[in-house]
């Protein structure tokens, strides 16, 4: 019998979670063996905002070091935490079957957002989820959080804060489902690109191991997931500004209305049923708003799902031409490269 193989994982709860379902998942359809191991990331263990540390990119890159040093065989990352651009000498072997791609808010006494009242505390560490909020005008306070799921949690519970938002996925992967509140309709909060999906990582050289762990893709995701970080990418130029986008895949017949309603078990059951991905389409949302919620540019585009990145492209020049440039600042000096969302 071969070693079992080793997956990187941060140490966190939700961390764990992801990597052991992923574990799980492999064992049952390959029958390899996977042992979990812990790499504690700066992302951990400091408490100061994302955003000044270098966003979400710290979560990824001590797995991604120790994938390259041969310390573990393959990692599992929250794919919206991945930058956009190329790792060099890893391969995303898998994108898994997204989980609910929405956020929610978690608030007190079973309260929606519009039920709080005016000057109610919602805490967000996103610049995306606050910008949202914000626009939405109903007079919330945004108040910066950090810390995992179950911190943010607990400042409700304790009345330091009214309410969180957070990602649907986070939630249901921890068991935490019964803490919501609301769930957030994109055409409100529109989620981060890649947002309730995870990726599975292998170094380039390994192909053996990336033939197995192919078993773990699922094409439609990873088609969605790969224009949605096409629309990031190419409006970051020059920010890190809030941007949401959100891509469904669906049957292309005048099936529209039914099918495009978003919800991630809509695109599973109809990426299924279709004969080919010829006859499926993608449907892409994105969002810029400003940091104070006062200009929000929200555009759509569809085509055909085999176009993902081509639709990436065309969506974010739509939103260019409306003026995306000056929201998100592409002017300015490019600061960095992760979306904190
Ligand atoms: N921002 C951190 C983060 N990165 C991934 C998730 C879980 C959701 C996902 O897998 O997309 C979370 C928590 C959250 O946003 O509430």
């Amino acid at each position: 019998m071969s070693p079992a193989l080793r997956l990187g994982t941060r140490g966190s709860r939700l961390a764990l979670a992801q990597s052991r379902s992923v574990a799980e998942a492999l064992t049952a359809a390959s029958g390899l063996e996977v042992d979990l191991v812990e790499i504690t990331t700066f992302g951990d263990t400091s408490d100061e905002p994302l955003a000044t540390i270098g966003g979400t990119g710290v979560f990824v890159s001590a797995l991604r070091e120790a994938l390259l040093a041969g310390e573990v065989d393959f990692a599992v990352h929250s794919l919206k935490d991945l930058p956009t651009g190329a790792a060099e000498g890893l391969t995303l072997a898998a994108v898994p079957p997204r989980a609910d791609p929405r956020d929610v808010l978690c608030a007190r006494d079973h309260l929606t957002l519009g039920e709080l009242p005016p000057g109610s505390k919602i805490g967000t560490g996103s610049p995306r989820r606050a910008a949202q909020l914000r626009a939405l005008g109903l007079d919330l306070e945004v108040v910066p959080v950090r810390g995992n799921v179950d911190t943010r949690l607990s400042k409700v519970a304790d009345g330091i804060l009214d309410g969180v938002v957070l990602a649907h996925a986070g939630l249901s992967r921890l068991g935490l489902l019964d803490a919501v509140t609301e769930v957030l309709d994109p055409i409100q909060v529109l989620p981060a690109p890649g947002q309730g999906a995870l990726a599975v990582e292998c170094r380039s050289t390994d192909t053996e191991l990336i033939d197995k762990i192919a078993v773990l893709d699922d094409p439609m995701t990873r088609l969605a997931v790969t224009a949605e970080r096409v629309v990031l990418a190419r409006l970051e130029a020059g920010c890190s500004a809030p941007v949401g986008a959100y891509a469904v895949t669906a049957e292309g017949e005048d099936t529209q209305d039914e099918e495009l309603s978003g919800t991630p078990e809509a695109s599973r059951a109809t990426s299924e049923t279709a004969g080919s991905a010829v006859f499926m389409e993608l449907y892409i949302r994105g969002a810029v708003v400003s940091d104070d919620g006062a200009v929000t540019i929200r555009k759509s585009v569809t085509g055909p799902v085999g176009e993902a990145e081509q639709l990436g492209r065309a969506l974010a020049q739509e939103m260019l031409d409306d003026g995306a440039g000056t929201v998100v600042g592409a002017e300015m000096p490019a600061p960095k490269k992760e979306n904190v969302s």
